[in-house]
């Protein structure tokens, strides 16, 4: 039996329709995530999962329970799952330690000062509960307002876009170190985010939503080489779609001449297909006779990448990240290899 199960949910703001036909579950330890642009609905799913929404349709299940459904809400203080907000959401006048006891009102104050301790050592702020928030970063807030939904052992933990007020360095670290400590525990958790990378990193699991809809369940990596749609291949990392005719078994014509190309959904011969390219199987190459050329329109040099805006002979403009430190310049005219290991096909 899954921890969650969420089954064709459907979630509406008066008559208006947000949600529709939603379906996933996750199990005891994992971390999930649902990513999705500003406005698909995130947010409205993680309040209806809280109970502090109710659902128009479609039905929430945990541990074997149904705590939402059509006219059915299971109070958002009985369903025993921990809430992270995005603005941190701490009572400014109360002290770090009061902040995160006050959930913990049930337990005698020599229990509650020994939860509080232990929970603000794993969120590896030992030494600041007598400060009040605004004495705190946004960082040190945010490991508090963690500390503070960890502190009555949820059975899950949701979180708004956690991380969004912080700068990237905070962002990066944190959201590494916030997976440490719930997979520490044990715990199970939710996320929502708009942010790929944050996704990435925290999650067992991510659903990519669009205009209400989930457009596919799975791994990082799933969704990165085996996206089911246009809309989640751009999601998750950037691309260029090419037109393709498939000329045998393994190979297509594109803009690009003919790739090699694995042909995984046994395309027929001549059938036109669509190749979706991430940049860094794109490179530029010393023309030699290669059957494409291209002129280079910029160079960025990023550190760990050199990105280049390639100009194709039809005029179109595609990007390419190397790890090569390659040094072609723009106006530069250049061959191009691609490399598609992974290729993608949509039909
Ligand atoms: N209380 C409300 N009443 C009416 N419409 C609402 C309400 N809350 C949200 N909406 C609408 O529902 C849609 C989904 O909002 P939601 O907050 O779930 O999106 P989101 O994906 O979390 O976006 P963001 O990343 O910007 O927070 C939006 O069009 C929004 O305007």
């Amino acid at each position: 039996m899954s921890l969650l199960s969420v089954e064709s949910l459907a979630c509406a703001y008066g008559t208006q329709s947000i949600v529709e036909d939603v379906n996933f579950a996750i199990e005891e330890g994992d971390i999930a995530c649902l990513l999705g642009p500003s406005g698909c609905g995130k947010t409205t799913i993680l309040r209806a999962l809280a109970g502090f929404n109710d659902v128009s349709g479609g039905q929430i299940i945990m541990n074997g329970r149904t705590i939402s459904a059509l006219n059915r809400t299971l109070s958002p203080e009985k369903r025993n799952m921990g809430m992270v907000f995005q603005d941190y959401a701490l009572f400014p006048h109360l002290t770090v330690a009061d902040n995160i006891g006050f959930g913990l009102r049930n337990l005698s104050s020599g229990q509650r000062r020994e939860a509080v301790k232990s929970v603000l050592k794993l969120v590896r702020l030992p030494d600041l509960s007598q400060r009040y928030p605004h004495e705190l970063s946004g960082g040190q807030q945010q490991r508090v307002a963690l500390a503070r939904a960890l502190a009555p052992k949820p059975s899950l933990l949701l979180m708004d876009e956690p991380f969004s007020n912080l700068d990237t360095e905070m962002r990066k670290s944190l959201s590494v170190e916030v997976r440490d400590i719930i997979k520490e525990q044990g715990l199970s958790a939710i996320m929502v985010t708009h942010d790929q990378d944050e996704a990435f990193v925290i999650s067992d699991a991510v659903g990519v939503l669009s205009q209400g809809r989930l457009q596919q369940w799975g791994s990082a990596e799933s969704l990165y080489y085996r996206p089911e749609n246009l809309t989640v291949a751009r999601f998750v990392g950037e691309g260029e779609l090419f037109e393709a005719r498939c000329v045998s078994a393994d190979a297509f014509e594109t803009e690009l001449g003919v790739l090699p190309v694995a042909n995984n959904q046994s395309c027929p011969l001549a059938q036109s297909i669509q190749l979706f390219v991430r940049p860094s199987e794109i490179k530029p190459i010393i023309s030699v006779d290669t059957s494409v050329e291209a002129t280079v329109m910029s160079r960025e040099f990023m550190g760990d990448t050199v990105r280049f805006r390639l100009a194709l002979p039809s005029g179109r403009v595609i990007t390419s990240t190397c790890h090569e430190r390659l040094d072609f310049k723009p106006g530069d005219h250049v061959g191009i290899s691609v490399t598609t290991q992974n290729p993608i096909l949509f039909t």
